[in-house]
Formats: C-alpha cells, structure tokens, sequence
C-alpha cells in the first residue's frame, strides 16, 4: 500500500495505465492501493465491474470523494442510495426523455450551436476552451431557455471554480480550491434561486428543464428549491467534461484521419442537402447519423474518457475471496476493456466502423457510459450535442492543427495549454 498518507498515489499518477498493469501483473485483477488519500480496491477484472455495477443494492454505493460530495449539494444523485435515488433518478430521466429531447431539447442545441460556431472563418482557436464553453453553455440553454442568456456570464466563471473544486483535497483554508468551489456552489445557488423566484412571480410558464422542474402539479416528481437547484447542478456537471472532452478529442481524432472525416462529411452534407439553410437538426437526422454514432463511441472508446467510476462499501463483504472491510473505497477500473483485442479487433487504431455492427453497442463489457443501476441517463442526450457539433463543424469548416500542444491522457484527457487549431470554411 506504499507510503503512510501518500500511499502509492505518486506512482498512480506517474505511470497511469502503466501503473494499474503492473500492478495486476503482480497481484492479479483485483488487488489493494492506498490512492488519492484513501485506501483503495482496485478491480480490473470485467466480470467483477460489472457484478459491483449491479448490485448497488449489496452494500456497494458510489464512493466519490468528500470534496465533491460537499460542492455538488446534498441531494445530488452520487450522494442519494435506495429509494431516494431511485426518485432522483427519476426525475432527471423525465428532463431528458426521448420526447423531451425531440421537442424541446434538440431545437436548443441547433440554436445554439449555430451561433457557437459561427465566426471561426480564418481563426486559431483553442477548440478544448470552445468545447468546454459549449458543453456548459449548451446545457444552460437546455435548462434556463432565454433566460440562460441573463446568466450565462455570471454563471461561467464560477462554475469553472466549482469543478475545480470538485477535484481538489477538502482542506477548508482561504485561497484552496475546496474553499473557492465551495464559494463558488453558494454563488451558483444564489443565481438559481433568483431565476426560480422571478419565474414564480412571473407565472409565465417555461418549456425548459427548469420550467418541468418547478411544474409539481403536472410533474409526477415532485421536488423542493433545494433539491431541484442540487438536480440542476448534477446535470450541469456530468454532461460537462464528458461532452466537452469527447468533442474535443473527435475533432483530434478527426484531423488525423481523413478517411473517416471524409466519410462523416457525406454523412452530414447528405442531411444538409435535404434541407433549407435554416432547417434545424430534428430527430429524424439525429436518427441518421449512424456514422456519427460511430465516431463517437470510437472516440470515447480508444480515448477513454472515462478511466472507471469510484463505489464504496457500506458493510464488510466478499468479494472473488477476498474479504473487503466496510468502507473502503472500490475503483472500478474500466479502462483496459477499452483496448481488449477479443472485445476489438486491432483495438489501438482508431476505426468507427467497426461500431457500424450495432451489437457491439450492447455488449455486456461496454462501460464507456458505466453501467448498471447508474447508467448514464443522459447517453442519448449526450450524443445529440456532440453529433449537433460535430454537423455544423464538418459542414461549415476545415481546419488543421496548429502543432505543438501537449495532450495528457492520464489522469483526465486534457490538453494542459489548449488545443489550437487554425480554421477556415469549408
Ligand atoms: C459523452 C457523454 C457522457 C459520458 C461518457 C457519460 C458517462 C457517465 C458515466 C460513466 C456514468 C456512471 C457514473 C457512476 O456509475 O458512478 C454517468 C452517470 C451519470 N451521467 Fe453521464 N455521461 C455523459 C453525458 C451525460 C450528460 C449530457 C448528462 C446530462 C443529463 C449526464 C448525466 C449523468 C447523471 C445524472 C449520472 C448519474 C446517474 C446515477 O447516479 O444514477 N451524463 N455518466
């Protein structure tokens, strides 16, 4: 378990994946580490990831840390178990259902994707800032309606401290990023609080997912300011580096393959050429970008996104015979699936056709979206933002790197000084 406090964290982040290898390599795919402050089990067996996935109900909740806990509000879906999650869950689903997404959400994104990524004609733009900016603005947009364009500026800047935040050590002191995302959380509540009592004394009423929220006579789920507010915020974090990354990384993965941007690009000028300049993406397209799909999952599966997600044990249990002390901590490591060679074939090249054989979709070991009872329930909503990005990027622009820029792909994919990019209409 390497040193006292520190544990084996700097080897962990060091050598990355390489660490986890080695590791199992002497171990075997489960064995014990003290990371990032806790002691830790770390599975990478994929029978076992997904039996832990399952079985929430045994004792196995989710495990984030206590920094993030405290920054994203009590009621936030990680820190419900049981029944309330459950109703939680619930309600986020009914944001963000298929119908919603065809008649409320859908016609947002458009709009604000085309305003987005209009005027990059002839610039070098940093497209992990344009990506990050995107994925928050456009889930405002999804919330707030018009009134987002009121807040978005002071919404911005505290939400990036927030995030940060959330990935910070829980030290309380001035000038911490714990203490500024935890500023930072009261200063985003404050807005949201203001919007939800204008929109009280207004009594117009909403189509957005704060307008479904506070409807409790015609909502099925009925919750409080407080509850709602924390639903916003989750909402708002898990679709942000996860949507934000991957758009990123699709446009990287893009620029280095020219077949398969060639490919994407007849796919979206196809829809394009059934269309009037000023029609919207409707469902129906959205339906019709199978090779969008495609690139999509490539990009997520061969970047890895997401490396695992975090559980806990909530009572001492056994697991592949080992026996595992209450409240530890349990790193689903999913990453290695990613690159398995029976799972996919040449798995370090970079292929979206091979997604075009829709099984490989439902295969029990794709955990690119987790899995289980907290599967991610905005997959579907996911995919849209990024297929609507990616249609008016291909259609409108070419673009080539500028060169140079670091691109980290461990602990998180990020390019640590942006990534730059020199465009010009297509
Ligand atoms: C490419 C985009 C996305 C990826 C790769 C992704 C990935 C994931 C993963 C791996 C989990 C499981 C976490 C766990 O088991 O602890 C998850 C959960 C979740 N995701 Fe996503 N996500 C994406 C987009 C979104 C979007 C746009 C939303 C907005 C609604 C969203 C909302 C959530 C929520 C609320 C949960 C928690 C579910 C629960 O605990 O029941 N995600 N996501």
């Amino acid at each position: 378990m390497g040193w006292p406090v520190f544990g084996e964290t700097t080897e962990f982040l060091k050598q990355g994946p390489n660490f986890m290898k080695n590791q199992r390599a002497r171990y075997g795919s489960l064995f014990k580490s003290h990371i990032l402050g806790c002691p830790t089990i770390v599975s990478m067996d994929p029978e076992l990831n997904r039996y832990i996935l399952m079985n929430e109900a045994k004792g196995l909740v989710p495990g984030y840390p206590q920094s993030m806990l405290d920054i994203l509000g009590k009621c936030n879906i990680a820190a419900v178990h049981g029944s309330t999650h459950k109703y939680m869950r619930g309600a986020v689903l009914g944001l963000i259902s298929p119908s919603m997404i065809r008649e409320h959400l859908l016609p947002k994104i458009d709009q604000f994707m085309r305003t987005h990524l209009s005027n990059w004609d002839n610039k070098i733009i940093d497209i992990q800032h344009k990506t990050k900016e995107m994925a928050l603005l456009s889930s405002l947009k999804q919330i707030a309606g018009s009134d987002s364009s009121s807040i978005n500026q002071a919404f911005m800047p505290e939400f990036f401290k927030l995030v940060l935040g959330t990935l910070s050590l829980p030290i309380d002191l001035p000038g911490t990023n714990y203490r500024r995302g935890f500023q930072a959380r009261k200063n985003i509540v404050t807005l949201l609080r203001q919007l939800i009592e204008e929109r009280r004394l207004s009594k117009e009423s909403h189509k957005d997912m704060l307008g479904c929220l506070m409807k409790s006579e015609e909502n099925r789920y009925k919750l409080t300011d407080e509850e709602i507010i924390d639903q916003i915020i989750t909402i708002l974090y898990s679709g942000y580096e996860t949507v934000s990354t991957t758009s990123m990384m699709a446009v990287k993965y893009l620029h280095d393959h020219p077949a398969v941007l060639q490919e994407l690009r007849n796919e979206h000028l196809a829809i394009r050429e059934r269309k009037k300049p000023e029609d919207p993406i409707d469902l129906n397209d959205l339906k019709s970008m199978r090779f969008t799909r495609a690139v999509i999952f490539e990009t997520s599966r061969l970047a890895t996104i997401v490396n695992g997600v975090l559980r806990k044990t909530t009572e001492e249990m056994e697991l592949n015979g080992f026996v595992i002390p209450k409240g530890w901590r349990i790193y689903v490591y999913t990453r290695e699936i990613n690159y398995d060679p029976y799972l996919y074939s040449d798995p370090l090249s970079f292929n979206p056709w091979r997604w075009m054989d829709k099984s490989l979709e439902s295969q029990n070991y794709l955990f690119i979206f987790g899995g289980g009872t907290r599967q991610c329930p905005g997959k579907e909503l996911g995919i849209a933002e990024i297929s609507t990005f990616l249609h008016y990027f291909v259609t409108r622009y070419r673009w080539e790197e500028v060169g140079g820029d670091n691109l980290m792909k461990f602990p998180r994919v990020e390019a640590p000084n942006g990534l730059h990019i020199r465009v010009s209409s297509y």
